[in-house]
C-alpha cells in the first residue's frame, strides 16, 4: 500500500485552515460510511484520504477477490457442464482479459467511492496523509484541520511474517494480486486464511498450480465440520493444501522462482513455484499519523477503543479494522453507524455488542457462511444442535450442488443462538440466520414460514424443523397421539 509516502496525493489542492464538525481519517469501508451519515445529517464533515478512494474493499480486497472468484467459476461451470449432457471444450483462460474483467468491475463501483459523489454530499474531501499535531488538531498537506469529533477509519495492512530469506525475493500480498496480467504458472500461498483458500481455488480454477502452506488448520477461526467441506471441494479442484506446516525458509531458486521449505513433525519438505502469495492475517494502520500528540493509545489489535467505539482522546472515535475487532467491510459499516449515533446524539448512546455476532461468509465454492455462536462456542450453555444436508434438498439435487449442509445452534426456548451453512449460495442463506440471531428470534419463526419450493432456502427450514423432529416423532408424542384417536372415535 502507498501508506509508506506522506506527500499530498497528486493535484491535492492546498486549502488552508479548516474548522469541521467531524473529520473522518480514511476513506475505506469505515469512513466513507461515517462520512456519508455526518454530511447527511448536516454537519460539516471533512474526509481524509492518502491513497484511493474505496479503500482495501474496494481496490485490494473484497471486490477484485470476488471477482476474480467470478472468473475462475465461470471457468469451472464449463469444464463441469459434461454433467448436465452438455459437453464443453476445456476452457481457454486468458488472463490478461481476466484482469480487464477485475478492473472493469472495481471502475464500474468506484463512482460509488468517489471524490466527485462525496463533494456532491457537501463533503469536504482531501486527497492526502492526515497526521495528528494535537488533541483537536491534524494536518493533511497544505491544510489544517480542526474539529470537534475525528473518526480514526485508516483500514489495516497485511502482516509480514518473520520467515528467513523473505525480504530476498518478490512476493505478492493483496495490494498487489490483482494487478497480474499473466497467470502464474504455479502460486504458492503462505497463510490458509480467508484471502488464502479465496485466492487458492480462484487461481486454479484459472489454471494456475496452487500450493497452500497454512502454519495450523485452514480456516482455523471456522467451525472444524463446516471447514471439512471447503478442504474437499478446494482439494478435489487441485489445490495441495500443507497444514500444520512452519515455513522456515524462501528462496529464489535456479529456474527464476522460487522454493519454500517447512517444517511439519520434524520432517522437512519443499514446494518450488513461480510465485508466491502471503496472506497471513492484518496489521492495524497506525502508525505515522501523530497518535501520541492527540493522546490516542493503541495496542497490539489496532486503536484502543471502549464499548462505544471512543478511542482514550474523547473527541477521537475509530471504526473498522483500525479498531481491532472483525475484519469485514459490513462490520466497518455498523460501526460507523453506531460512531455516527454515537458523535451526534447525545443521548441513547449505542454499544459495540452485535459487531462481535456479526456473519461472515468466506467464497469459496461451496461458500462457507457463520453468525452467531459455534457449536463449540455454545459447549457451556445448554443447547441443542439441528442439521440438514444439502444432498436431500430437490433444488441442490437438481443443480447438482449437493456437497454441504447447514446447522443451527438452538438455546433454552427454541432461541437460535447461531447457524453455520457451507454450500451453494451459502452467503445468501445465512441472511435469514442472521436476522433470526439479530431479532432473538425462536426457531418457531422459521419452521412457520413458507419456503418456495424448490429453493436452497428449504435447507435452512428443513433444518429448523430437524431440531422437533426428536420430539415430534418420540415414543411418547406417539403414545399421547393414539390416545387422542382412540377418545376422537368414542366422542
Ligand atoms: C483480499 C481481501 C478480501 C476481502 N474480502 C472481504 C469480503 O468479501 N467481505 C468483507 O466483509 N470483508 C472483506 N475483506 C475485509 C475488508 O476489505 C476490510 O474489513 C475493510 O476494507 C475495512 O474497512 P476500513 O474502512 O476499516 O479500512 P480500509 O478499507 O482499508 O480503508 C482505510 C483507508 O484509510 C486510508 N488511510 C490510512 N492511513 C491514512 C492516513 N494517515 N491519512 C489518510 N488516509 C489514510 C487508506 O489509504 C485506506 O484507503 C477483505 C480483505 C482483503 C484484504
Ligand atoms: N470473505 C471475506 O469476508 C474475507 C476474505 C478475505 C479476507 N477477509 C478479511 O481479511 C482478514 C485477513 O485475511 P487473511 O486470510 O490474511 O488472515 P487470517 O488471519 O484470517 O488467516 C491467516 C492464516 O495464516 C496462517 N498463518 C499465519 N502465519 C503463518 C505462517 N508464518 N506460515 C503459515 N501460515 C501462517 C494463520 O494460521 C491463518 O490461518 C480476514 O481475517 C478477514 O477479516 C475477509
Amino acid at each position: 500500500m502507498a501508506f509508506e509516502t506522506e506527500h499530498p496525493a497528486p493535484g491535492a489542492p492546498p486549502r488552508g485552515d479548516i474548522e469541521a464538525d467531524v473529520c473522518v481519517i480514511g476513506a475505506g469501508s469505515g469512513g466513507l460510511s461515517t462520512a456519508y451519515g455526518t454530511s447527511q445529517l448536516g454537519r460539516k464533515t471533512v474526509l481524509i484520504e492518502g491513497a484511493q478512494m474505496g479503500g482495501d474493499c474496494l481496490n485490494f480486497g473484497c471486490v477484485p477477490s470476488k471477482a476474480l472468484l467470478a472468473a475462475g467459476k465461470a471457468a469451472q461451470h464449463a469444464r463441469e457442464a459434461g454433467r448436465f449432457g452438455v459437453t464443453l471444450a476445456e476452457p481457454e483462460v486468458d488472463f490478461a482479459k481476466v484482469h480487464e474483467h477485475v478492473r472493469g468491475v472495481i471502475e464500474t463501483i468506484a463512482p460509488n467511492d468517489s471524490v466527485e459523489r462525496y463533494e456532491g454530499l457537501g463533503v469536504t474531501v482531501i486527497r492526502a496523509w492526515a497526521r495528528f499535531t494535537g488533541p483537536d488538531t491534524l494536518v493533511a498537506g497544505d491544510t489544517t484541520v480542526r474539529a470537534k469529533h475525528f473518526v480514526l477509519a485508516t483500514g489495516s495492512r497485511p502482516s509480514v511474517p518473520a520467515i528467513e530469506g523473505l525480504d530476498q525475493v518478490p512476493y505478492l500480498t493483496n495490494e498487489i494480486l490483482f494487478d497480474l496480467t499473466e497467470r502464474p504458472r504455479h502460486l504458492i500461498i503462505i497463510g490458509g486464511g480467508p484471502i488464502g483458500l479465496e485466492m487458492a481455488q480462484a487461481h486454479r480454477r484459472l489454471g494456475s498450480d496452487v500450493t497452500v502452506v497454512e502454519g495450523g488448520a485452514i480456516l482455523g477461526k471456522d467451525d472444524p465440520e463446516l471447514v471439512a467441506e471447503v478442504r474437499k471441494a478446494v482439494s478435489q479442484d487441485g489445490v495441495r493444501i500443507e497444514e500444520d506446516a512452519k515455513v522456515v525458509l524462501v528462496e529464489k531458486n535456479g529456474n527464476g522462482g522460487l522454493t519454500l521449505r517447512a517444517e511439519r513433525d520434524g520432517r522437512t519438505f519443499e514446494v518450488a513455484g513461480s510465485h508466491l502469495l502471503v496472506a497471513v492475517g492484518r496489521e492495524p494502520n497506525i502508525e505515522k499519523l501523530g497518535l501520541e500528540a492527540a493522546g490516542v493509545e493503541t495496542d497490539e489489535n489496532g486503536v484502543k477503543v471502549d464499548e462505544y467505539l471512543r478511542t482514550t482522546n474523547r473527541r477521537v472515535w475509530a471504526v473498522g479494522d483500525v479498531a481491532g475487532g472483525l475484519k469485514f467491510t459490513h462490520v466497518a459499516g455498523y460501526h460507523a453507524g453506531l460512531v455516527v449515533r454515537n458523535m451526534l446524539f447525545k443521548v441513547s448512546k449505542a454499544k459495540n455488542e452485535a459487531a462481535a455476532k456479526a456473519p461472515h461468509v468466506t467464497y469459496t465454492d461451496p461458500e462457507l457462511a457463520q453468525i452467531g455462536l459455534t457449536e463449540a462456542e455454545a459447549k457451556k450453555i445448554d443447547h441443542k444442535v439441528a442439521r440438514f444436508a444439502y444432498h436431500e434438498n430437490d433444488r441442490a439435487i437438481a443443480e447438482r450442488t449437493p456437497q454441504g449442509f447447514a446447522k443451527v445452534i438452538v438455546g433454552k426456548g427454541g432461541k437460535v443462538l447461531g447457524a453455520g451453512i457451507v454450500g451453494k449460495n451459502a452467503g445468501e442463506l445465512i441472511g435469514l440466520w442472521a436476522l433470526a440471531v439479530s431479532s432473538e428470534l425462536k426457531l418457531t419463526a422459521i419452521t412457520s414460514m413458507i419456503a418456495p419450493y424448490p429453493t436452497l432456502t428449504e435447507v435452512s427450514k428443513r433444518a429448523a424443523s430437524a431440531y422437533y423432529t426428536d420430539t415430534l416423532f418420540s415414543d411418547r408424542t406417539k403414545k399421547v397421539v393414539s390416545a387422542l384417536s382412540v377418545l376422537d372415535g368414542v366422542l
